[in-house]
C-alpha cells in the first residue's frame, strides 16, 4: 500500500426524477444541511438529469457551494447529426466536473457495450470531465460466483487505451446490480471483495501509484443506516447513491458518515 490519501466521495445519482425547479430546492436543503466543514471532508457529487444542470449550476455558483456535479451520461461523438445526444463539451460549458458512464440502467436499458462505454470515457477526457465508470455484475453472475471476473474484465475493457494519468483521475463505481434500488445492500465485506479486486487488477495492469490514486465507489442501496460500515473498508472510497440522494436529509447523513458509527 502506498502513502496516497483518497479523498472520499460521496455522489448522488438522481437518475429520472426532479424536474429544475425541484432540483433548486434540494441543492438548497443540501447546502442547508451540511457545513463548509463537512463539505471540505467529503467530495459532495450530485447528478442530476441534464435538463436540470443550468439550474443546479446557477445554485452552486451563486452560493459558492462545495458541491461538484455532473451529468449521467454523454455522447461518444464531439458534436454532430446525432439527434437526441448531448456532447461532452456541452457538459464542460455548463460547469459539470463528473459524468456517470456505464451505468447498468444504460447498459441494460440502451444496451450500452463494453466498447461504448470505452469511447464515452475517451469522450469525457477529451471534454475535460472526470468519468465515474460504472460496474457491477447480475444475480445470476453472483450466484455462479463471477462477480469478481466479471467486474475487473468489465474494468479492463473501460480503460482499453486510456494513459495512466487518465486512470489516476477516474472514479470507479462497483455497483452490484442486484443491489440497486432492491433494498438489498451487499454486505461490506462483499462491497470490499470487488473494490478491492478491482484495485488488485490496477495495480497488476498499470502499477501501485496508479491503483492507490483510483477512487472506488460502492453503489446499491445505500443509506445514512449502513454508509459507515462500508465506508469502514479500505478499499472503498466512496458512494454511488440512488434512491436516498433524492432527500436531501438523508443524503447530507450519508455525506456525514464520519460523524456515524459503523455497525
Ligand atoms: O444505481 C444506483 C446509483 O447509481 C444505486 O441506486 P439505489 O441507491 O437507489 O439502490
Amino acid at each position: 500500500m502506498g502513502d496516497v490519501t483518497r479523498k472520499p466521495i460521496i455522489a448522488g445519482n438522481w437518475k429520472m426524477n426532479l424536474n429544475h425547479y425541484e432540483a433548486n430546492l434540494l441543492i438548497q436543503k443540501l447546502a442547508a444541511s451540511l457545513t463548509g466543514e463537512q463539505l471540505e471532508a467529503v467530495e459532495t457529487v450530485v447528478l442530476p438529469p441534464f435538463t436540470d444542470l443550468r439550474t443546479v449550476q446557477t445554485a452552486i455558483e451563486g452560493d459558492k457551494l462545495a458541491i461538484a456535479y455532473g451529468a449521467q451520461d454523454i455522447s461518444k461523438h464531439a458534436s454532430g447529426a446525432y439527434t437526441g445526444e448531448i456532447a461532452g463539451s456541452m457538459l464542460a460549458k455548463l460547469g459539470c466536473t463528473y459524468v456517470a458512464i456505464g451505468h447498468s440502467e444504460r447498459r441494460e436499458y440502451h444496451d450500452e457495450t463494453d466498447e461504448l462505454v470505452n469511447a464515452k470515457i475517451k469522450a469525457a477526457f477529451t471534454a475535460g470531465l472526470t468519468p465515474i465508470f460504472c460496474v457491477g455484475e447480475g444475480l445470476s453472475i453472483r450466484e455462479a460466483s463471477g462477480h469478481v471476473a466479471h467486474c475487473t474484465a468489465q474494468v479492463d475493457a473501460g480503460l482499453d487505451g486510456l494513459k495512466e494519468d487518465q486512470i489516476k483521475q477516474i472514479v470507479i463505481a462497483y455497483e452490484p446490480v442486484w443491489a440497486i434500488g432492491t433494498g438489498k445492500t451487499a454486505t461490506p465485506e462483499d462491497a470490499q471483495e470487488v473494490c478491492g479486486a478491482i484495485r488488485a487488477r490496477l495495480a497488476e495492469k498499470y502499477g501501485s501509484d496508479v491503483a492507490e490514486a483510483v477512487r472506488i465507489q460502492y453503489g446499491g442501496s445505500v443509506k445514512a443506516a449502513n454508509i459507515a460500515s462500508i465506508m469502514a473498508k479500505p478499499d472503498v472510497d466512496g458512494a454511488l447513491v440512488g434512491g436516498a440522494a433524492l432527500d436531501a436529509e438523508e443524503f447530507a447523513s450519508i455525506v456525514r458518515f464520519k460523524e456515524h458509527v459503523a455497525r
